[in-house]
């Protein structure tokens, strides 16, 4: 099923151990020292990597927040987040979640960003502290959410477009006086529903819970359908991967052809996650 452009070798990578951690998504990555610069070739690898799993795990490479950043500038520039708390610089999201009461977006099926015009390319997060058991994060597959869809809903949604707002997925965790000051700086977007990988060219399905909130041009009811079959999708268990962090573990994913959900199972126990995010371009 996993089609790769063409010209490429599934194996052997030459420089790096790529350890697949199922059929579709998610691989661990071995011999690859984060804190250091990454050579052309290197990052080469890793970006074909990335591109064939999705989802890229570094076990126990406890790098710090800069070297995260330095590693992250070798795909684009660093994406500023006005909605998350900081860390120790503007750019990095520093989520601590003390497994209290207050829930955050991140255990809710999302990609990231996508009510901005031009979402993440991608993020890479490490884990600071974590929890005594649970606190693990899935990634679900968007090529497989699109291939495995029947043939008449793959055309009802062949050119449709749809919006893509902050408000509803935020609102549960934000007070309106602190995503009313936003609302100018990131008016609802349209993206299609299906957009194109620009670097494979594969189709990845591109609507998800937190932020999509209808298909442009059909009536409400016949959207919500629509979109809530579309985004159960994501929680299809073969079209994931899930992860179980150690301090220092390390996952750089693709936000163009996964979606994620950080599981909020850890109470009363602390979990502090750092994550820099890759700004991307505009999905066609
Ligand atoms: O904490 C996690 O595992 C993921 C949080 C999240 O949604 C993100 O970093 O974008
Ligand atoms: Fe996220």
């Amino acid at each position: 099923m996993r089609r790769l452009p063409e010209g490429w070798q599934e194996r052997p990578y030459e420089l790096i151990d790529v350890v697949p951690q199922g059929r579709l998504i998610g691989a661990e990555i071995r011999g690859v020292d984060l804190a250091r610069c990454l050579t052309p070739a290197l990052r080469e690898e890793l970006n074909r990597a990335l591109l064939e799993w999705k989802v890229l795990f570094f076990r126990g490479a406890a790098i710090t927040a800069e070297q995260q950043r330095a590693f992250a500038l070798n795909w684009g520039e660093l994406e500023t987040n006005p909605l998350l708390a900081r860390g120790s610089a503007d750019d990095v999201v520093r989520f601590d979640k003390g497994g209290s009461a207050t829930p955050t977006y991140e255990n809710v099926w999302h990609a990231d960003v996508t009510f901005r015009e031009r979402p993440a390319l991608g993020a890479v997060l490490q884990l600071r502290e974590v929890p005594p058991y649970g606190g693990d994060t899935l990634w679900a597959d968007m090529a497989a959410a699109y291939d495995n869809l029947p043939d008449a809903v793959k055309e009802r949604i062949e050119g449709a477009r749809a919006v893509h707002d902050f408000i509803p997925g935020f609102a549960r965790f934000y007070g309106p006086e602190r995503l009313a000051p936003l609302q100018d700086r990131f008016p609802p977007v349209t993206h299609p529903v299906v957009r194109t990988h620009p670097e494979t060219g594969r189709r990845m399905l591109f609507v998800n819970t937190s932020f999509t909130t209808h298909i442009v041009g059909m009536e409400r009811e016949e959207s919500d359908r629509l979109l809530s079959l579309l985004v159960r999708q994501a929680h299809v268990p073969e079209y994931q991967v899930r992860f179980h962090w150690q301090a220092g573990d390390v996952a750089f994913w693709d936000n163009r052809a996964t979606q994620h959900y950080a599981v909020d199972d850890y109470a009363p126990h602390r979990r502090v996650a750092e994550r820099v995010a890759i700004a991307g371009d505009r999905p066609y």
